[in-house]
């Protein structure tokens, strides 16, 4: 079955402290983080698009655009978890996914850089992949 996975690019600018960090991320300070959001289908539509990439921009850039120049452990998801690039990813595809509506396609990973040397990438499990 062919599969095509697109992926779309956005930014965003924030300030965060580590909470329990034992080191210097404790102290307040900030990063330009970069996310990559990927999708993917299995089949196109009569354009020959899986989904048009305006659209998985324009959510990626509305849900980055709630981050941007903020304080991210002021808001509601990180004022009880820390956060680190892997919750932030976390949150941020399951953001995609809530708001994602075109049949067919599904969010499949949220890569978030937070310097140019590191990155996490978020992806879930399907239950089919997982060993029993
Ligand atoms: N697994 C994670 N490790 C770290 C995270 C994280 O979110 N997940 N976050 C941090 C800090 O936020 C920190 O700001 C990152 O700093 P650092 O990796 O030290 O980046 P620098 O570019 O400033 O440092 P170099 O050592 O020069 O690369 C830490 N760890
Ligand atoms: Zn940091």
């Amino acid at each position: 079955m062919p599969k095509y996975t697109l992926k779309v690019l956005t930014d965003f600018a924030s300030a965060h402290t580590l909470r329990n960090y034992p080191g210097n991320c404790s102290r307040l300070h900030g990063h330009n983080w970069k996310v990559e959001a990927e999708v993917e289908a299995t089949v196109l539509d009569a354009l020959g698009m899986a989904v048009d990439f305006k659209t998985i921009k324009s959510l990626a850039r509305d849900i980055a655009g709630e981050l941007d120049h903020t304080y991210l452990n002021d808001l509601p998801p990180f004022r009880d978890v820390n956060p680190t690039a892997e919750n932030i990813a976390a949150w941020f595809f399951h953001e995609m996914a809530a708001r994602l509506n075109a049949p067919g396609v599904r969010v499949s990973a949220i890569t978030l850089w937070e310097t140019e040397r590191a990155c996490v990438r978020y992806t879930e499990e399907s239950p089919k992949d997982t060993p029993s």
